[in-house]
């Protein structure tokens, strides 16, 4: 361990799905997935205890099943199960990586990996494990940002960290609009007033009601999660 100190004890990491794909159509990137982890690795040698919520956007999104007609419930459990592989990569690298990571999932999928047990997944961050958590909340109708702040708030994380293919939240889209420009930092309520797309709505509230502040960085950006996880000023925070 250095002698560095974080900002922060534990943490929530949610990497979207659609990170994982690096610069593929679809799937998991395997080049991608490796330097995600050795990102990790890198905040878990200065003692942070991490916890991981992972998408599914790169395999399967259940609006996009709705959109041609799929019953939405139906088209969000394959979304659900769609994280449940990205969550069996992100361990398997980990494990090459020298992590020891344990898959715990909303859904009853035991001959895969084990259910959510919330004193579990307590235990195994006090052991120095990360967790990664798979199927999101477990409910259709829900998004992997909604159980990032469901998971953080239930392990008394401190933050959320949304690692994204934007470097921050943007008055607008920046991928839509060239014009957008990125906050330092806003509250919830200015999130949630303005409608800004970066993650929906249940998430921003249930971080606010909370007072789990988030903070959205790049994925891309060599080096990002340190920084945020060293407390320096990276992306966006989100604050109550
Ligand atoms: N106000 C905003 N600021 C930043 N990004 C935004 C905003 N509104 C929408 N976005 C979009 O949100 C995306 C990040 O959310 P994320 O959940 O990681 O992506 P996805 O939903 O595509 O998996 C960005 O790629 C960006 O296009
Ligand atoms: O609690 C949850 C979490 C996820 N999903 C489904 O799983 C898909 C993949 O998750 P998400 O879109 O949040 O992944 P990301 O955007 O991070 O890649 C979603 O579209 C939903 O269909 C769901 O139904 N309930």
């Amino acid at each position: 361990m250095s002698n560095a100190i974080p900002a922060h004890k534990r943490i929530l990491l949610k990497l979207s799905g659609e990170a994982l794909m690096g610069d593929d159509q679809f799937g998991i990137n395997r080049a991608t997935i490796e330097r995600m982890v050795s990102e990790i690795v890198e905040v878990t040698k200065v003692g942070v205890q991490v916890a991981v919520v992972i998408g599914g956007g790169n395999i399967f999104r259940g609006v996009a099943g709705g959109s041609v007609g799929m019953d939405r419930a139906t088209a969000d459990y394959m979304g659900m199960l769609a994280t449940v592989m990205n969550a069996l990569a992100l361990a398997d690298a980990m494990d090459k990586q020298g992590l020891t990571a344990r898959v715990m999932s909303a859904i009853a999928i035991e001959q895969v990996v084990e259910p959510y047990v919330r004193p579990k997944a307590l235990q195994y961050l006090e052991e120095g494990k990360v967790v990664v958590f798979a199927a999101g909340t477990g409910n259709p109708f829900f998004t992997t940002d909604t159980a990032a702040a469901l998971r953080g708030a239930e392990i008394g994380a401190e933050v959320v960290l949304k690692a994204t293919k934007v470097d921050g939240v943007y008055t607008a889209d920046p991928h839509k609009d060239a014009s957008a420009t990125r906050y330092d930092k806003l509250t919830f309520d200015e999130a949630i007033s303005r409608n800004l797309g970066i993650m929906d709505a249940t998430a921003f509230a249930l971080c606010r009601d909370q007072k789990l502040p988030i903070r959205v960085f790049s994925i891309v950006k060599p080096g990002a999660l340190k920084r945020v996880v060293m407390g320096e000023n990276e992306g966006t925070l989100v604050y109550a």
